[in-house]
């Protein structure tokens, strides 16, 4: 393998010193959040030190379970209904079912299904009757390509109980369904896209939707950044409007975990350009200890640093960005870290010839499409040093074979990492194509069911769906 000698002094890891500094910012808010918690009314002495420590060491290990009290977003949830709310009532469930189908409407991934079910279990279980509402794809008024139909026999299956369809998502139809309902049953509706009301978020079609309901329960989190009709509109008509488990699930890890996390905290940032991913830098450069860099939009950061990057994927108005960032980083403290060697090809195809060159080192008519050994090590390393760790883009074009080296060893690294109780936040989008790819998915801590919902809330934005939503009462801790 080529020497990396030559390649550019990019900022190093203090490895140690961040480790030890970060531990010490940790007991800081940790202490702060103490002194605030009446723990003589929980019948313990502030004096006691020991005791102090194990309690703020609990609360660590819980900073990504439910987060009531630290995650900004606290929002009431399905979960804070009691049985006597739910028996007989009918409740409207707004899921994200919008599962991928294949040419003869098979389901291909029914892991938005699956991340569905315990909102949907827990209510049937509590003698509610469910009007299941969703999604599919983007159609352009009534599209039998788009029914919810193919989706039946799943449900039913998961459920354990016979799931009735609909044909539409209003209407004395609807209705008639809904008045028949009985106890613990499940009515699936329509695409409520086959309305162009949905998107526009008009009233009277969101007063429609409520009309059929007592009550409301958002557990969309893909759909969350959308304010339509069946995630915001509907609020305004039902009351109580609550959280499902799911959307509690994304909220607490994406929000909560890394608003407030363990420490040292690493994100990692791949993907296409870097362009599309500049409020996610921004905003984790504000929050974590260690940000790793790959994918497309490395060599932007490269040709901002002078050098060559032969024909790799650059955004030139993006260069000042590239280096704002990275003085951004140092003025913070960040550990950035660029990859330091590349794999580039001849071409853009799954059978281009390829090597493995320092990042100085790209020859002209090359491009680089996966990050290189030395950078996996060292990213390796600096992720050892880790207790959280949240991802968002590949490493490199990982849909060609040739190229998936960097990010499966990330996917690996991620998983060993999750095994020794680190936690590992899988943000949307390809990374979690390519955690499943691995195989890994099922060790990680949260691998988020939404892609451009998971972006809006690392980027620190507000979601539609969930601002819309009543407030949890507040607790003390
Ligand atoms: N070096 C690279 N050159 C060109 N494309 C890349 C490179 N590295 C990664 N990509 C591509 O980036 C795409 C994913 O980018 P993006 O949509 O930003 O990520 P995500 O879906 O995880 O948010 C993948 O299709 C991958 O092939
Ligand atoms: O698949 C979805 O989003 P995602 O592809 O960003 O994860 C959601 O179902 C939202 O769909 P939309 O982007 O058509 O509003």
């Amino acid at each position: 393998m080529a020497s990396t000698a030559a390649s550019p002094a990019f900022c190093a890891i203090p490895k140690a010193s961040t480790a030890a500094a970060t531990r010490a910012s940790l007991n800081a808010p940790t202490t702060r959040f103490l002194a605030k918690t009446p723990l003589r009314g929980l019948g313990f002495s502030a004096a006691d030190s020991l005791l102090v420590h194990h309690v703020a060491t609990k609360l660590r290990s819980f900073s990504a379970s439910p987060v009531r009290g630290v995650a900004t977003m606290v929002k009431k949830s399905v979960g804070d209904l009691s049985a006597a709310e739910l028996k007989g009532k009918k409740v409207f469930v707004r899921a994200d079912l919008n599962v991928p189908l294949d040419d003869n409407q098979n389901i291909t991934d029914d892991t938005r299904i699956r991340a569905a079910i315990p909102t949907i279990k827990h209510l049937i279980n509590n003698g509610a009757k469910v009007i299941l509402s969703s999604h599919l794809g983007r159609p352009k008024g009534v599209t039998p390509k788009f029914s919810l139909a193919p989706l039946v026999p799943r449900l039913s299956e998961l459920l354990g109980i016979q799931v009735v369809k609909a044909d539409d998502c209003i209407g004395p139809e609807v209705e008639k369904l809904v008045s028949g309902l009985p106890d613990g049953s499940v009515l699936l509706l329509e695409n409520v896209r086959f309305y162009k009301e949905e998107e526009k978020n008009e009233p009277e079609f969101a007063k429609k939707l409520a009309s059929l309901a007592d009550l409301y329960v958002n557990d969309a989190f893909g759909t969350a950044h959308r304010a339509h009709a069946s995630t915001e509109g509907v609020t305004k008509f039902l009351k109580p409007s609550v959280a499902g488990f799911l959307l509690q699930k994304e909220l607490d890890y994406l929000d909560g975990a890394v608003k407030n996390p363990k420490r040292p905290f690493a994100a990692i940032v791949g993907g296409s350009k870097v362009s599309s991913k500049i409020g996610v830098i921004e905003s984790l450069l504000e929050k974590c200890d260690i940000l790793l860099l790959g994918g497309g939009m490395i060599f932007t950061f490269y040709k901002a640093q002078g050098l060559s990057v032969g024909s790799s994927l650059v955004e030139e108005d993006k260069l000042d960005l590239a280096t704002s960032l990275l003085a951004k980083a140092k003025a913070k403290g960040v550990s950035l870290l660029l990859p330091t060697d590349v794999v580039i090809a001849d071409k853009f195809a799954p059978d281009a010839n390829s090597k493995i060159v320092p990042a100085s080192a790209i020859p002209d008519g090359w491009m680089g499409l996966d990050i290189g050994p030395d950078s996996v090590k060292t990213f390796n390393d600096a992720l050892d040093t880790t207790q959280t760790i949240i991802w968002n883009g590949p490493m490199g074009v990982f849909e060609f074979d040739k190229f998936a080296s960097g990010t499966e060893a990330v996917a690996k690294k991620l998983a060993e990492l999750s095994g020794k109780g680190v936690t590992t936040i899988i943000g949307g989008g390809d990374s979690v194509a390519a955690v499943e790819k691995v195989g890994v998915a099922g060790v990680m801590s949260h691998i988020s069911t939404g892609g451009g919902a998971s972006l809006e809330l690392l980027e620190g934005k507000a979601l539609p769906g969930v601002l819309a939503l009543d407030e949890a009462t507040p607790v003390t801790v």
